[in-house]
């Protein structure tokens, strides 16, 4: 059986790692350097790095030059979020040398465009399913965008590659991911899901190592790193048992 990836994340608002509590804007714990937490998450023997820039989420500015550094910094592949809905923000994504970008905003907004640029760019796109209940959340999860299960089935015809799950109810606190959400989106589609939000132990990532056969591929990892409650080394070794 494939092991669960994990996907250390590193947030960034007004040029710092910070921490959000169900992604508010506000809420914000700052945790310094972004570029010193990638290198870190990398030394720590992370293989993938979630790079999200939340200025870019909620149309508060962006970070776009400091993003491309920490990305150029990497020799672990990178996801990166935040922001991308057009084509100039998607080359401006594509061209930090991240391994894929995550659209969320744009496959609710402008499907047309989403589904055009599946097209063009096969798994460098993925995108964010980001949920309320059964009801996505676009604009940094501040607005409602429609129904999880209709847009899963269009994304899935349209060929997306791969969806990044998050529960914002869990995202940012600490307690425990929504599994029975993920194993509802894998049941839903063939495609592999990464699963985000509320992981809090080293439990927890074991529970989501169990949905891999279901589909789960990796889970990001945010708040519980920054908090200390248990070191990536320690994660890594948990997910290759
Ligand atoms: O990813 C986004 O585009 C985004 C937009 C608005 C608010 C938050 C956003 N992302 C947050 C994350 O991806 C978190 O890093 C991730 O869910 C980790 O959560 P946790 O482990 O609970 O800290």
């Amino acid at each position: 059986m494939p092991k669960l990836e994990l996907l250390p994340a590193v947030d960034v608002r007004d040029g710092q790692a910070v921490r959000l509590v169900h992604g508010e804007s506000g809420s914000e714990t700052s945790y310094g350097s972004p570029l010193e937490a990638a290198l870190a998450w990398q030394s720590a023997g992370a293989e993938w790095l979630h790079l999200v820039d939340l200025d870019a989420a909620f149309g508060t500015g962006d970070n776009r030059t400091l993003i491309a550094e920490v990305a150029g910094a990497m020799e672990i592949k990178v996801e990166l979020s935040g922001g991308i809905r057009d084509d100039a923000s998607l080359e401006a994504a594509l061209a930090t040398g991240c391994r894929r970008v995550n659209l969320g905003t744009a496959a609710l907004e402008t499907p047309e465009w989403v589904a055009k640029v599946i097209a063009e760019h096969g798994d460098k796109i993925a995108v964010g399913l980001d949920v309320r209940g059964t009801t996505l959340r676009g604009r940094g999860w501040t607005r409602d965008g429609g129904d999880l299960y209709e847009t899963l089935a269009r994304l899935d015809s349209e060929g997306c590659a791969r969806y990044v799950v998050t529960d914002i109810a869990k995202d940012g606190t600490l307690q425990g991911p929504n599994l029975g959400l993920l194993r509802d989106v894998c049941a839903a589609t063939d495609r592999p899901v990464v699963a985000s939000g509320g992981v809090s132990s080293l439990d927890d990532l074991r529970a989501i190592s169990l949905l891999v056969p279901e589909g789960v591929e990796g889970a990001i990892v945010g708040k519980a790193l920054y908090a200390k409650a248990f070191t990536l080394e320690e994660a890594l070794k948990a997910v290759a048992a």
